[in-house]
């Protein structure tokens, strides 16, 4: 089996182990914040991203491109076009499109489609809270990865994901057990959990086992690496089980023409750091 045809799962365990990295750059591109030679360029969004990627490609376990910054400025040709660059280039890297879709059944069949197979992405995040029968269209489609929003890393996450469940748990955890235990019987579904919050990674981490867990909130968002690395590791395995995300403090380390360069520099030195956490 050649890495386009393994499973988003395979694909994790792969990067893990032979890039030695748990880092996930994420593609944020703010048309305010891109390089001013790219701005207002008909493929400066693509450019932007593209440069980037292939400036960190060594340095990470996967690319996570935010499907609003390319939807918002009409770029959807270029976000196909950069999934396409990333997946001829560097096909042993999972690519995740970030959209957090959550619809009813008959339209998250199209939510579907548009991830895995207009953008050609190994894995999509989505919305849990309409229930199991809008996150069954994606597990239809065999190897691809669903990652369920369990504890978000924004402070009014709080708001929902703290209340408590009839049987007295806040329903964060309810998500991380019925992903867990009820829905995962593909072996497709990972959850997203905060960096900003560490003492529920390590919540979700003890009921969901080795499930990778795709963690936003390093960088920008202040998340302490250490904790992160600490709370969601998994015993007797470090360095694995994370896709631990950093967008904005990596696009965004230069708004001169080094840009590729100087998110080399920041990408680097979050991954050294990440596996220095993970080795302690
Ligand atoms: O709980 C969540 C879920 C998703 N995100 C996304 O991750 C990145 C974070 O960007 P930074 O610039 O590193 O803060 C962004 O695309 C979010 O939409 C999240 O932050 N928290």
């Amino acid at each position: 089996m050649n890495a386009c045809s393994n499973t988003f799962n395979q694909q994790l365990q792969s990067a893990w182990a032979s890039q030695g990295s748990m880092l996930c750059v994420g593609f944020d591109p703010d048309p305010k914040r891109l390089p001013l030679a790219l701005q207002g360029k008909p493929e400066g969004v693509f450019e932007f991203c593209r440069d980037i990627a292939d400036a960190t490609a060594d340095l990470v376990c996967a690319f996570k491109p935010q499907f609003a910054y390319f939807a918002s400025q009409r770029a959807e040709a270029q976000l196909e076009k950069l999934i396409r660059h990333l997946k001829d280039k560097y096909p042993h890297i999972p690519v995740i499109l970030d959209s957090k879709r959550g619809d009813i059944g008959s339209t998250a069949d199209h939510y579907a489609l548009e991830a895995f197979e207009r953008y050609g992405a190994d894995a999509v995040t989505v919305n849990p809270y309409m229930g199991f029968d809008t996150i069954e269209p994606y597990l239809k489609h065999a190897g691809k990865g669903v990652i369920v929003l369990c504890r978000t890393s924004n402070p009014g996450g709080s708001d929902l994901q703290f209340l408590n469940t009839a049987s007295g748990e806040p329903l964060y955890l309810h998500v991380a057990k019925l992903a867990a235990q009820k829905w995962n019987t593909s072996g497709q579904i990972s959850l997203v959990v905060g960096a900003t919050y560490p003492e529920e990674i390590a919540k979700v981490r003890a009921i969901v086992g080795d499930m990778p867990l795709l963690i936003p909130g390093i960088g920008a968002q202040g998340g302490d690496i250490d904790a992160t690395v600490n709370a969601g590791r998994i015993t007797g395995a470090p360095g694995t089980g994370m896709i631990i995300n950093s967008s904005r403090a990596i696009l965004y380390a230069s708004t001169g023409n080094d840009f590729a360069q100087a998110a080399r520099v920041v990408a680097q030195s979050t991954r050294d750091a990440l596996r220095a956490a993970a080795a302690k």
